[in-house]
C-alpha cells in the first residue's frame, strides 16, 4: 500500500494542526511509510488527493473532520470517474463534530494510536456514498457525500457558521442555528423517492447514509452505512414552540415518531422546491440557491479501512 496522509490543519477549530507532530509520531511508530500533505485551503484537500492517486498512492487517509473525509473522497471518486487511478480511504478522525464517524464501531475521535492501528491492519470495508447532482441557478453541481446531506434550515446553519466570527467553537453553531431559525423561511418542497411523491412545507429534508449529522444529532438513527440504502428525514414546518419541543427528541432519535416528520428508505430520492434552498454535504455548503437535487445511492462504492 502506498499510503498519502492528507491532513486539514484547520479542522477541529485548529487542533489537527496543532497535533501534527504527535500525528506524525503515532505513524512512525506503527513503522508506517507515507507521505503526508497539508491542505492550504478549502477544496484543497479534493485537489491533493487527485494529485496524489496520480502519483500512484493507492491508499489516501483523511485526517480532519466530515468536511475533510468528503473533500477526498471526492478526490477518489472523481479520478476513478477519469480513469486516473483509484484508491482505498484511510481516517483519522480530528474533527469538531466527526459524525461519520460516530456510526462506525471502533473509532474515536482525537485517539490517533487505534486510527494508525486500523491503517497499519490493512482490513476494508465497502461503504455506500451519496451521488448528487444539484441545479443551482444555470450550474449544475456534481458531488458525492459519505455522510449525509442537509437541503433546508440544516445547510442554513452551515452557510451560518463562517459569517460568525465574533464567537468560536459550539458557540458559533449555536448562534448560527438561532440566526438561521429566524431568517429562514420554509418554502415547499416536493420530495420523490423510489417512485413516491410528497409535497409540503418543510423546515429541511436530510439524507443520512450515517446515523449521525450536525454534530451529534441522531438524524436518521436507521442509517447503515453499507445497506445499498439512504435514509430520508424530512420534517414540517414548526412553531416557534414546536421546535422548543421537538429540538431535544434529535439527539436520542426520538423525532422520527412524530407527525410532523416523515422517514423512509431509498435508493434514488430528489428534493425541488420553486423557492431556492440551501444545499450542504457532509457540513459543508454545495449551494445556497438550489432549485433541484437529486440523490443516488452508489452501494459499496468506496473501500474504507476499518
Ligand atoms: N488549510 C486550510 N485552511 C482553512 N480551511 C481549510 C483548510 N483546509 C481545509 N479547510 C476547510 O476546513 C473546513 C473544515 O474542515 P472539516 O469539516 O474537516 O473540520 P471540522 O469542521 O472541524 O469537522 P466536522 O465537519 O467533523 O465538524 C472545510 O470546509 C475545509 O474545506
Amino acid at each position: 500500500m502506498k499510503i498519502c496522509v492528507i491532513l486539514n490543519p484547520a479542522a477541529g477549530r485548529g487542533v489537527a494542526g496543532q497535533r501534527r507532530a504527535e500525528l506524525e509520531a503515532a505513524l512512525r511508530r506503527a513503522d508506517l511509510a507515507y507521505t503526508l500533505v497539508a491542505t492550504h485551503s478549502r477544496g484543497g484537500a479534493t485537489e491533493l488527493a487527485f494529485q496524489a492517486i496520480d502519483r500512484g498512492f493507492d491508499c489516501l487517509v483523511a485526517v480532519g473532520g466530515d468536511g475533510t473525509i468528503n473533500e477526498v473522497v471526492n478526490g477518489i471518486i472523481g479520478s476513478r470517474q477519469r480513469d486516473i487511478g483509484d484508491a482505498k480511504l484511510g481516517i483519522i478522525p480530528l474533527g469538531t463534530g466527526s459524525d461519520f464517524v460516530r456510526a462506525l464501531a471502533g473509532f474515536s475521535d482525537g485517539d490517533l494510536n487505534s486510527s494508525v492501528q486500523r491503517i497499519t491492519a490493512g482490513v476494508t470495508r465497502p461503504v455506500d456514498l451519496g451521488q448528487i447532482v444539484v441545479e443551482a441557478g444555470n450550474q449544475e453541481l456534481h458531488r458525492v457525500f459519505i455522510n449525509g446531506l442537509g437541503a433546508g434550515i440544516d445547510a442554513q446553519v452551515a452557510v451560518e457558521v463562517p459569517k460568525i466570527t465574533w464567537v468560536s467553537g459550539i458557540g458559533a453553531y449555536i448562534v448560527a442555528s438561532m440566526r438561521a431559525l429566524a431568517t429562514y423561511r420554509p418554502g415547499v418542497m416536493s420530495v420523490r423517492y423510489d417512485g413516491k411523491e410528497f409535497r409540503r412545507k418543510l423546515y429541511f429534508a436530510t439524507i443520512g447514509n450515517g446515523r449521525f449529522q450536525g454534530g451529534g444529532f441522531l438524524m436518521t438513527p436507521s442509517g447503515v452505512i453499507d445497506d445499498g440504502l439512504l435514509d430520508l428525514c424530512a420534517v414540517q414546518s414548526l412553531r416557534f414552540d414546536q421546535v422548543i419541543r421537538y429540538y431535544p427528541k434529535l439527539i436520542e432519535g426520538t423525532h422520527v415518531n412524530l407527525r410532523v416528520v416523515t422517514t423512509a428508505q431509498a435508493r434514488s430520492l430528489s428534493i425541488a422546491s420553486p423557492r431556492p434552498f440551501p444545499v450542504a454535504t457532509d457540513g459543508e455548503v454545495v449551494a445556497t440557491d438550489a432549485s433541484a437535487v437529486h440523490i443516488e445511492v452508489m452501494p459499496g462504492a468506496i473501500q474504507l479501512l476499518a
